[in-house]
């Protein structure tokens, strides 16, 4: 999706902006889906230049190189008949890859440089595509969309979101503990929320929808009783 209207202005944005594993992907998916609006994972963008630089073996440290993999990665999405979520990196499919706890620390490393995320602007502003959009992120509703109609922060405690993010991964079959993912995921919040640069936070506008204790239809009714009756 990469031609934005030359007005896209008018066309409506949901952004859903959280921490990992608030649920973020899930609901803005539903959601979305039940609106029959275009749906951007921000996140896999940032997991897409990771898993690229990685593959090119760049230097993280060596800043242009990785500001021209934001720039000359191809990433792009398609639904598998299951529903699920592909993402292709250079015509590659990555889904697997990208959904690792390594490639999010890595995408949080390399989003906390300002170059890197001005690489990545444009690429998302151009998803705001008629009907409509929901946007899922951490800095959706404050830096990309600032100006989008509907605005949600997704949060849930630490233990809780750790507890989902172990019971997503023992159902693929990937060998972790708790207690790791509990430490990766206050690790990944400090370092999204604190650094200088679009850090995690609620915009002022925004609507905060604690998840503690509640299931994934109830989030989504929620969300949606935040739009106008359709
Ligand atoms: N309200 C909820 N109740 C229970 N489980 C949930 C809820 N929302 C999401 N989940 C589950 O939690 C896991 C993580 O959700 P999801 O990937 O949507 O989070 P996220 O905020 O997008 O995370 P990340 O930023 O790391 O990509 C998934 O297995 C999902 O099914
Ligand atoms: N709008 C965004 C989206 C993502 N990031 C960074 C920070 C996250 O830790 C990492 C992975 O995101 P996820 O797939 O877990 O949503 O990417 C960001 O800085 N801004």
């Amino acid at each position: 999706m990469n031609n934005a209207s030359s007005d896209s202005s008018t066309i409506p944005v949901l952004t859903i902006d959280g921490p990992s594993g608030s649920g973020k992907g899930t609901i803005s998916r539903l959601v979305a889906q039940r609106l029959g609006w275009h749906y951007l994972d921000s996140g896999a963008l940032y997991r897409a230049v990771g898993v690229a630089a990685g593959w090119a073996d760049l230097d993280l440290a060596d800043l242009a190189a990785l500001v021209r993999c934001a720039f000359d990665t191809r990433i792009g999405f398609r639904d598998d008949p299951s529903g699920e979520l592909r993402v292709l990196v250079n015509e590659q499919d990555a889904t697997d890859e990208l959904r690792t706890e390594t490639a999010g620390a890595a995408a949080s490393a390399i989003a906390a440089i300002p170059e890197v995320r001005a690489a990545l602007k444009d690429r998302q502003r151009a998803f705001r595509q008629a009907p409509g959009l929901v946007a899922d992120g951490r800095d959706m509703g404050t830096v990309i969309f600032p100006d989008a109609p509907f605005k949600v922060f997704l949060t849930a405690s630490a233990d809780e979101r750790a507890e989902r993010r172990y019971k997503q991964l023992k159902d693929k079959g990937v060998c972790v503990t708790l207690d790791g993912l509990l430490r990766e995921i206050l690790a990944r919040d400090a370092r999204d929320a604190q650094r200088a640069v679009a850090p995690l936070r609620p915009a002022e506008d925004a609507v905060r929808i604690d998840t503690t204790g509640l299931g994934i239809d109830t989030v989504v009714e929620q969300v949606l009783a935040l739009l106008p009756a359709r």
